[in-house]
């Protein structure tokens, strides 16, 4: 479609109506995602780290599946001292204890039946093939069938995050594969001819700053940013090389992440690109400062769930408020994952708010307690290179020393749960 069919309209909003609340935009964006979520595969335990389950995760035995000897010790039956007529090693079947009788056990044996007491091996005596002695202690030294869960029983819930100890639990309680959603597979494309991607910056020109740092975030968001759909570096800022990057990038990306072009600039093109491919809007502009250009929309896919495209505005600052208040929650519910309501910190000094908007502030936190970082003007990324997140300033307030305030946080450890 021809750049001249909008001729300066380019980026007004699709609709007339105020820009949506920060909350409603953050729960639009989580329902869209929810929707629009893969169906589970099986994935192998090894590759299952980051992926959301998709199905609770239940126990296939009693687990344990069969009593086992918690400490080195002896398994007697009856009144001692015992003859010791055995041994029992860890993953062999003993036979009974006989009465009258002990057999050597070792941490992690499978416990003889009709054994009574296990001895410590610190608490026994046993002379060189003579009879042994000594008293167990008055709790049971073994794991019985089912302590820890009865076969069957739910392990954990669907829409939990699989993390290492989750993978670990899996294969003790007998899996090979988990039921797990996919990871959406999301692409960046950055607009402008005012870009560079090497060197200085100068004479008019700015480097991208974002091109180099959103697929970083977008994976510890939980996102796969297979190799290439990068893309060529910012792209030219005319609408049908716009809509074809777009267009490019959602063949394999269900979540694609435009970068500027969200305003009605002379050359902000997004909004006629999303049109030209038959994208509808579920967010138009958002009552939040920085950030409020922001946009999600959705692509229609025959026959499948529609695709994302997030404008992110081309603020630095406020791409990252984009950031944490639409993908997060789109990847969340793309996930399968819980909705989560904000962690909550203490503002250790005043801030205003901004109206009749959300104020996303900032921060870096400490001990609960949330600093502003200067240098957090919105095309900046001084401050918030210090930064742990967002507190949120609600709409009509100012942040007062004290005052315990939700807070977006950044998701800053690699692979970690945001
Ligand atoms: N008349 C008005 N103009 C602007 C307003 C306004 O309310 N009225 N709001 C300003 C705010 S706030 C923002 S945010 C921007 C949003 O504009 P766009 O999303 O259309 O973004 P661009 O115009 O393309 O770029 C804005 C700004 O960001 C720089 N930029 C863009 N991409 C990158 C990048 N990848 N790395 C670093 N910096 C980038 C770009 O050079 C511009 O300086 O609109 C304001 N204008
Ligand atoms: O809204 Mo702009 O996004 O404040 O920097």
């Amino acid at each position: 479609m021809a750049a001249a069919t909008f001729p300066r309209r380019y980026g007004r909003p699709v609709t007339t109506e105020p820009p949506m609340a920060w909350t409603e935009a953050r729960a639009v964006a989580y329902a869209a995602g929810r929707a629009a979520r893969p169906e589970p595969v099986a994935a192998p335990l090894a590759e299952a780290d980051g992926l959301t389950l998709a199905s609770p995760l239940t126990a296939r035995t009693d687990m344990p599946a069969f009593p086992v000897s918690t400490v080195d010790g002896y398994a007697v039956r009856g009144p001692g001292p015992w003859p010791v007529v055995g041994r029992v090693l860890a993953g062999s079947v003993p036979e009974p204890l006989r009465p009258g009788t002990a057999v050597q056990i070792a941490t992690g044996a499978m416990v003889p039946a009709a054994t009574e007491h296990i001895i410590r091996v610190e608490d026994a005596d046993q002379r060189p093939g003579g009879l042994v002695s000594g008293v167990a202690p008055p709790a049971r030294q073994w794991r019985e069938p089912g302590d820890e869960a009865a076969g069957g029983d739910e392990l954990l819930p669907a829409g939990v995050p699989v993390t290492p100890a989750v993978i670990g639990l899996a294969a003790i309680s007998g899996h090979d594969t988990l039921p797990v959603t996919p990871a959406a597979s999301a692409a960046v494309v950055v607009f402008g001819d005012e870009l560079l991607t090497a060197g200085p910056p100068g004479r008019g020109r700015i480097r991208d700053g974002l091109g180099p740092q959103l697929p970083a975030w977008l994976r510890r968001l939980g996102a796969a940013t297979p190799a290439g759909l990068a893309g060529p570096g910012p792209v030219e800022d005319t609408l049908p090389a716009q809509t074809a990057a777009v267009e490019a990038a959602l063949k394999h990306a269900e979540v694609v992440c435009t970068v500027g072009g969200t305003m009605h600039g002379p050359v902000d093109h997004l909004r006629a690109a999303l049109a030209a491919l038959g994208g509808r809007h579920l967010v138009d502009r958002v009552a939040v400062r920085p950030g409020w250009s922001m946009l999600l929309a959705e692509i229609p896919v025959p026959g499948g769930p529609p695709r994302f495209v997030v404008g992110m505005p081309g603020n630095p600052q406020s791409a990252i408020v984009t950031l944490v208040s639409l993908v997060a929650p789109l990847l969340d519910g793309l996930a399968g994952r819980a909705e989560r309501p904000l962690p909550t910190v203490r503002l250790t000094e005043p801030a205003r708010g901004r109206g009749g908007a959300t104020h996303l502030l900032p921060v870096r936190v400490e001990h609960g307690a949330a600093t502003p970082v200067r240098h957090a003007g919105s095309a900046m990324l001084r401050g918030l290179a210090r930064a742990d997140g967002f507190a949120v300033i609600a709409p009509g307030t100012d942040g007062a020393a004290g005052d315990v305030l939700p807070w977006a946080p950044l998701p800053l450890v690699p692979g970690g749960r945001p």
